[in-house]
């Protein structure tokens, strides 16, 4: 992972031992999505009573919030085991009636990116996940014979950060749909507390609102900053995360006040020095910070726009009055900063009420 990533909501092959050790494995650990843990606390509870697996379960919301998580959280309190997979893993429809026909009664399936996973395959989970039965399909052509194979009974748990991507059949087919948002500063600063308890790591209240402030409202990204700060702490400093060394720290990995990377600054800085706030169309915004459309449209904006930042108009992009007082500029009269009230509060939409 380099400094430029530190804020992607995305997990890094080299991170996951790191995002294991601070997994919490209850219920009751898992921090805010109050709504959420009541409703499947309910929901596992009461299939527990009657001693018969859950209805499957659907977790939607944007990375790092939580959904693998959840997904062996649910295994853990059914006392059940768990196969993992994910929806580009399942590339033949035999692939997913191998895995199927291996699970043992009660078992939890998980599978991640389920918007992925290759249509052929997800006609057979229809059939699983409702009747526990598969027609596995041997021979081609008019020889072709359907082995209709039983399937024990399971909890799948399928999660994606692109709910609107699941086809109808396949959403009907969930009992249980939660939708994890964002996470105030509040509820991450409990989670930091909490990690940096594992860990081992000594941490003020400040030095925790600190990071809590630039983590994006992501769990993953908090963490990720923690374990930065505390290799400064530990290197530069006495080892205690404060506020002085999270802002220290997170000065050298250029990560901001308000968790933009230096890519993300540089979006905006073109666009208020260099088009005086726009609007600018993607492409030429591209060429000036010298940076592909995709990765600005699919890397930057998305949390940008969220920060109240950046506008997407039918014009172009332009800067938001929040995104010049960020950069420490005021903005022109005319302008459509000028002109706009100030941006929303970052976590004041999407919060998860207590
Ligand atoms: N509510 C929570 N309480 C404590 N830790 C959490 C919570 N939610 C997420 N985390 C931590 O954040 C990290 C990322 O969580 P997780 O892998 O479950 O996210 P995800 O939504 O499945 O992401 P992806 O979509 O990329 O798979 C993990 O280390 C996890 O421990």
């Amino acid at each position: 992972m380099t400094d430029d990533n530190l804020v992607s909501a995305y997990v890094a092959d080299a991170e996951l031992d790191a995002e294991a050790s601070v997994r919490p494995k209850r219920l009751d650990e898992f921090i805010a999505q109050h709504r959420v843990r009541d409703q499947l606390d309910l929901l596992l509870k009461g299939a527990m009573r009657r001693g018969s697996p859950p209805d499957h379960i659907l977790l939607s919301g944007p990375p790092g919030l939580g959904k693998t998580t959840l997904a062996n959280i649910v295994a853990a309190e059914l006392g059940a085991g768990i196969r993992v997979t994910s929806g580009p893993a399942i590339e033949r429809s035999g692939d997913l009636a191998a895995i199927l026909t291996s699970l043992t009664e009660g078992d939890v399936l998980f599978i991640d990116e389920i918007h992925r996973i290759a249509k052929p395959a997800e006609e057979l989970l229809y059939s699983a996940m409702e009747d526990f039965r598969v027609d596995v399909v041997v021979g081609k052509g008019p020889g072709a014979t359907a082995i209709p194979l039983d399937v024990e009974p399971f909890t799948l748990v399928g999660a994606t950060t692109r709910s609107g991507l699941l086809t109808g059949p396949m959403r009907d087919r969930f009992g249980f749909v939660a939708h994890l948002d964002f996470y105030s500063p509040a509820d991450l600063e409990t989670l930091l507390h909490r990690s940096a308890r594992i860990l081992g790591v000594p941490i003020t209240d400040d030095g925790a609102t600190e990071i809590s402030g630039r983590s994006r409202g992501t769990p993953r990204i908090a963490n990720r900053l923690l374990r930065r700060v505390r290799d400064y702490a530990e290197v530069r400093a006495d080892g205690v995360v404060t506020v002085t060394t999270a802002r220290e720290a997170l000065t050298v990995y250029d990560v901001d006040a308000l968790g933009l990377d230096r890519l993300d600054r540089a979006v905006l800085t073109a666009l208020v020095d260099s088009f005086r706030g726009g609007p600018v169309g993607l492409s030429t915004l591209a060429v000036a910070v010298g940076e592909q459309p995709d990765t600005v449209e699919e890397v930057c904006e998305p949390f940008l726009v969220r920060a109240g930042l950046l506008a997407r108009t039918p014009r172009g992009r332009v800067a938001t009055g929040a995104a010049w007082h960020h950069l420490g500029r005021t903005p022109p009269n005319g302008t459509f900063a000028a002109d706009n009230a100030p941006a929303p509060d970052l976590f004041s939409i999407d919060v998860d009420e207590p």
